[in-house]
């Protein structure tokens, strides 16, 4: 009994003596469970009622009325009843509390009141979800699981890149054959290159062509040119490499009508042409006209063979993964139609919130919101789609060019030979020439 005490006792000294601030920095996980969870949870326990009460979260229920000698005693005060949340259950660097929800509540009263419980339970922030009918799930985090995130794992499949992490802590996968077509948004320095550079190195070495459109030169997908079947460097360039992916569109069809297949992937692996993912960097570079005839007409033909691939595009293995810093309604109707069909979506730090809207607005308002509270100092954090319509804050990895020059370099000789797009290209140039 004396040594139990006595290692306590010690424990205790330590910790007065600066162990747990050590134990903090040095094991953030155990300094949680240790003492920030006991002391959290205890706040969650003793806030509950209070915090409901202030936010509209409790409904009015009439006492029964009472019958006192044949009379009906009305006038009884309305009692607030307080839903129901279960005990503040640990999780890695956070809690979550599951609450029942009243009858005619709905989960965004509870969103509505995340900054209440974030300032309540004294944590980084509180993030609200709806798992099942009836039910929300408040999930607490300490700090902020993304400011020095570690490595994910996830399985490695056919055109799938695991490009990050989430902030629950799960892998962040990009996965093509779940989701066929990508919106990447975020404004300079927000990260969308580097996502893009993890995106091209997670499917450099799989049987996948990848191709890119790049109008600023080439200067961003340029260095990955050993591993791109194809790249358009100019808005010109586009226009006959999205003619020549049509031409490629149209002969998919035809081979899976000639089969009765309704998908390359309904094809035997010997007829099945490659999976192609078209990359597109700088988007508005297609839509904006410099106010010419042939300016305006370029960007005219591009909008319409973009929407043209990502309407037929999914089913015939041919995929978009279109980046923009601004992608708003100002670069015309061709925009708002493509966004629409494309399902998957990343936003970065936006400068304006027409582009924060834009990716996000049609899905979730509370996801824009959480977009526009990305800082400067949180490059690489985006919110994404899940493929079950949710969202998530999450961090990608980061690369650096020399190790996306090594993994593009390595897998060089994988890059498939797309005859239609290089004849389309190469017809162009040799127009040009003349
Ligand atoms: N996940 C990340 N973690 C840490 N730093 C990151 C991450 N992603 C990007 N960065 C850093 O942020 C900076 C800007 O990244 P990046 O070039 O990818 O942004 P961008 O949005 O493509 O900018 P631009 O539009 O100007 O090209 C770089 O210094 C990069 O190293």
């Amino acid at each position: 009994m004396s040594t139990v005490l006595l290692a306590l006792g010690t424990v205790v000294l330590l910790w007065a003596l600066g162990g747990g601030e050590l134990l903090r920095r040095r094991c953030p996980v155990g300094h949680w469970y240790i003492a920030g969870y006991p002391s959290a949870a205890l706040r969650v326990w003793s806030t509950w009622r209070r915090v409901a009460l202030l936010n509209d979260l409790t409904v009015n229920r009439r006492p029964p009325r009472a019958l006192l000698g044949g009379l009906v005693v009305i006038g009884d005060a309305l009692r607030p009843v307080v839903p129901r949340a279960s005990l503040p259950r640990a999780t890695r660097l956070g809690l979550t509390v599951t609450v029942r929800m009243c009858p005619g509540q709905t989960p965004a009263v509870y969103r509505a009141a995340a900054e209440a419980f974030t300032h309540a339970w004294k944590v980084h922030a509180v993030r609200v979800t709806s798992p099942e009918r009836g039910m929300v799930r408040i999930a607490a985090l300490a700090s902020d699981p993304l400011a020095s995130p570690g490595l994910a794992m996830a399985p490695k499949t056919l055109l799938s890149a695991l490009v990050g992490i989430g902030e629950s802590g799960g892998a962040w996968v990009i996965d093509l054959l779940d989701v066929p077509h990508w919106l990447v948004t975020g404004a300079t320095r927000s990260g969308k290159s580097t996502l893009l550079a993890r995106l091209i190195a997670e499917l450099s070495p799989q049987d996948v062509a990848l191709v890119g459109i790049d109008c600023k030169g080439g200067m961003e997908l340029g260095p990955f040119a050993p591993r791109l079947s194809a790249l358009a460097a100019s808005r010109r360039e586009a226009v006959a490499l999205l003619g020549g992916l049509l031409i490629e569109l149209h002969q998919r069809m035809r081979l899976c009508r000639g089969h009765d297949a309704r998908s390359i992937w309904e094809l035997s692996p010997k007829l099945r042409p490659v999976p192609v993912v078209i990359i597109v960097d700088e988007v508005a570079e297609l839509y904006l006209s410099d106010g010419t005839r042939a300016g305006r007409a370029e960007s005219e033909q591009c909008s319409a063979m973009l929407l043209r691939l990502v309407q037929l595009g999914g089913a015939l293995g041919l995929h978009l993964v279109v980046a923009g810093q601004r992608v708003g309604s100002d670069l015309g109707p061709g925009v708002t139609a493509l966004r629409a069909q494309l399902g998957g979506r990343i936003c970065h730090r936006v400068h304006d919130s027409g582009t924060a809207e834009m990716t996000l607005g049609d899905l979730d308002k509370d996801a824009v919101a959480a977009a526009q509270s990305i800082t400067t100092e949180e490059p690489g954090v985006a919110i994404r789609t899940g493929p079950d319509g949710g969202w998530e804050r999450a961090r990608s990895h980061r690369l650096t060019p020399e190790e996306t020059a090594g993994t593009v370099a390595r897998h060089a000789s994988r890059t498939p030979h797309l005859p239609t797009l290089e004849s389309a290209l190469a017809g162009m140039r040799e127009g040009e020439e003349e």
